[in-house]
């Protein structure tokens, strides 16, 4: 596999307040991302910095051969960023195509007919008469059929009901199928389970996980006990009906994403020593 994105010693800061210290970090191409991180984390401006609009203090970013900061045409060609807070003209669906086809080359009008379909997009409606929800899915189906190789998406599940959720993930499996890198920043892990991968968990300015779910899954069991567990184990945290358990060994069920996330919070350094390596993290 091709690596898309390469991440060297990144710094930024905004003021002073530091957010990234060194972060390092590849992403194959073909990837669904999942880059998970409490509030305040960095996911955001982490997406701003790759698609060129934050400048890092220090460190180098190389995302699909170009340098984000210089903003060649070429690689705005290459990347299709849907922000979590979307600010959409108030035109009508069918003119904000028109406008913006012309940014891409590879435009392909049938994807758009099929997914405003799969979507329900209200496609003959103003983007201001649209809910939340079906301007989100309306800017989605053009983004994926925009053809940029690379779609990074800020909270994609926000605003979406549950169908369309379940139509995202379908999507998303379809396109990256084709070679298409999928870069998504979220919280809403349930809507996420079985489509990421890697899992990119950032975390006070560093990267503390990203690993390939067949790693995680070769390296982690996890398993509910009635009682508090003694003994060795990686992380344990308190559910109804007893204790969530994480140690080695290897999973049988789907990984709990939410309980990952809290099991690599709570015990970065099993998760350094054992995990990063499948991740590719430099
Ligand atoms: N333009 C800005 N100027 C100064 N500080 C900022 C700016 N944008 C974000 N920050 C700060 O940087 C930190 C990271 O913000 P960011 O939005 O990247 O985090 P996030 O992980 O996306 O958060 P959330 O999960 O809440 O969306 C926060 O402490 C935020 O207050």
């Amino acid at each position: 596999m091709k690596e898309i994105l390469r991440i060297d010693k990144l710094s930024f800061s905004y003021g002073k307040e530091i957010l990234f210290k060194e972060l390092s970090l590849s992403v194959q191409e073909g990837s669904i991302v999942g880059l998970l991180g409490e509030n305040g984390a960095g996911k955001t401006t982490f997406l701003k910095l790759i698609t060129g609009q934050l400048f890092p203090d220090k460190g180098v970013i190389d995302f699909c051969g170009y340098n984000p900061e210089k903003r060649e045409p070429d690689f705005l060609k290459s990347v299709f960023y849907v922000p979590e807070d979307l600010q959409v003209p108030d035109v009508f669906f069918k003119e904000y195509v028109d406008y913006t086809v012309p940014f891409y080359p590879n435009f392909d009008s049938s994807i758009l007919d099929e997914l405003v379909k799969e979507f329900e997009v209200p496609k003959d409606s103003k983007f201001s008469s649209m809910s939340m929800g079906q301007k989100k899915k309306a800017v989605l189906a053009f983004a994926i059929a925009s053809g940029t190789p690379v779609l990074i998406l800020d909270e994609p599940t926000n605003g979406l009901d549950i169908p369309s959720k379940r139509t995202f993930r379908r999507v998303v499996s379809r396109f990256a199928a084709d070679g298409r890198t999928f870069i998504i920043s979220t919280h809403q892990v349930r809507d996420m389970e079985r489509l990421i991968d890697p899992v990119v968990i950032i975390h006070k300015g560093v990267v503390l996980l990203n690993a390939f779910m067949d790693d995680i899954v070769e390296s982690i069991n996890i398993r509910l006990l009635a009682d508090e567990p003694s003994g060795s184990f990686i992380y344990s945290e308190k559910v109804p009906g007893g204790y969530a358990v994480v140690s080695e060994g290897r999973c049988v069920s789907d990984i709990d994403l939410e309980l990952l996330f809290n099991a690599v919070r709570g015990n970065p350094d099993f998760f350094r020593a054992n995990l990063m390596q499948g991740g590719g993290v430099l």
